[in-house]
């Protein structure tokens, strides 16, 4: 059934960064398309639903509340998404934060002599630790936001993205810093370490995977997709804005340069891979929305739901995408998946009332 509205496409922590980007570039390819801003402040929120509509005075968009971290805030935003829209095409899940962070600056000086140094400037392995804290709810901040609001969000949306004869995507904004190691299933909200972001993204990969498995033939598929560094209040937070500035003619500079450094016989090999030396640094958030766009414009079941898709950009600063396989394995996804269920069972349970009233049963 083709919905009055156009495609409806829901964009978490829509207001800023990559989200906005992303509302922009949505809007441009296609201005049937409604649009709604899912956002935890409604002033931000508003000003850049103003900002799209001057430039896209016909188009339809709109903002819902919606604070990840809160699991509440999630049905109270679920339900409004309801009962607006009769189906949601794409759900990009893309709200998300680091915590506070800090950076490893002796670690920061190894990697540019190391011979993995665009693997490291790729991933921000090791780089950045991250401190973390509890949600109202007693859940891990970054876990909460990244991770498990959205899960929440998806669950309560099942019956406007599980539609007959019709395929709705779920598309997560994840990171190359998604490690494994990171990651631990018997503390999968990171309380311990202190690279819960590492372990977020991680987490998000393995459950879009499991989703895709779920869902199966009930037309729901999820992609992961990782749009690069880009300089946004999220990575501007991470240092001084001063020192962005400085550094972004480096950051153009590694982008574009091999460092003889690396050519050596040992890793000589590597070099033709090097060209383009750290190829994900995407930098503007245009050329990190690539992927995000791309996606939604390709057939679902064209599209690998182990592989991580990824925007590049060429030496001169050309975008594109770019895929690499999942460092996953299916079982332990699985096991995450039902885990997550669990404690998604908990909240419905502790929140019934609550939950009930806001759905009007
Ligand atoms: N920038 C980069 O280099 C990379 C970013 N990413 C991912 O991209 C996504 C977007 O980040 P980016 O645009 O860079 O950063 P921004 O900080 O610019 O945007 C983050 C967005 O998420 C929102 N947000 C944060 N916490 C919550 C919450 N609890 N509930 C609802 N919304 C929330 C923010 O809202 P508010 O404005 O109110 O703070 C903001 O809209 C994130 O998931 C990030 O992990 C992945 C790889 C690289
Ligand atoms: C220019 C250098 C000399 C100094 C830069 C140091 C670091 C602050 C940054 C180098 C690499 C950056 C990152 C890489 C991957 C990003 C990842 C994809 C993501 O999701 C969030 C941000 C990154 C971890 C980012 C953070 C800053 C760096 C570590």
């Amino acid at each position: 059934m083709a919905s009055p509205l156009g495609k409806v496409a829901v964009i978490t922590g829509g207001n800023a960064g990559i989200g906005l980007t992303l509302a922009e570039r949505l809007l441009t390819l296609d201005s049937s398309l409604t649009l709604c801003l899912a956002c935890r402040n409604m002033i931000k929120a508003e000003a850049a639903r103003q900002a799209l509509l001057t430039s896209h005075p016909s188009s339809r968009v709109e903002c819902v509340r919606l604070d990840t971290s809160d699991v509440q805030s999630v049905y109270t935003a679920a339900q409004k998404i309801r009962e607006e829209y009769p189906r949601v095409d794409y759900l990009y899940l893309n709200a998300g934060t680091m915590g506070k962070v800090s950076v490893d600056a002796m670690a920061i000086l190894k990697a540019m002599v190391s011979p993995r140094a665009p693997e490291i400037f790729r991933t921000g392995e090791k780089l950045l630790s991250q401190k973390d804290e509890t949600t109202k709810d007693g859940l891990q901040e970054i876990f909460a936001t990244n991770v498990f609001g959205h899960f929440v969000l998806i669950r309560e949306l099942e019956d406007v993205l599980c539609q007959p004869d019709h395929t709705s995507q779920v598309i997560w904004t994840s990171s190359q810093n998604a490690t494994r190691k990171a990651f631990d299933l018997e503390d999968f909200q990171h309380s311990e370490g202190q690279e819960g972001y590492s372990s977020s993204k991680y987490a998000t990969d393995m459950l879009s995977a499991a989703l895709t498995e779920a869902y199966r033939g009930r037309g729901l598929v999820s992609h992961t997709a990782c749009p690069g560094l880009v300089v946004t209040n999220l990575t501007k937070g991470i240092l001084p804005p001063w020192v962005w500035w400085v550094m972004l003619p480096l950051l153009w500079v590694m982008r574009a340069l091999v460092p003889s450094m690396t050519i050596s016989p040992h890793n000589g090999t590597e070099v033709l891979v090097m060209w383009a030396l750290v190829p994900s640094m995407t930098i503007s958030p245009h050329n990190g929305t690539e992927v995000l766009v791309w996606l939604s414009r390709q057939v679902p079941s064209s599209l690998d739901p182990l592989c991580k898709y990824t925007s590049r950009c060429k030496v001169w600063g050309t975008a594109y995408v770019d895929r690499e396989k999942l460092d996953i394995d299916l079982p332990t996804a699985e096991q995450f998946y039902q885990k997550l269920l669990q404690l998604e069972n908990h909240f419905r349970e502790k929140y019934r009332e609550v939950r009930s009233e806001i759905r009007g049963q």
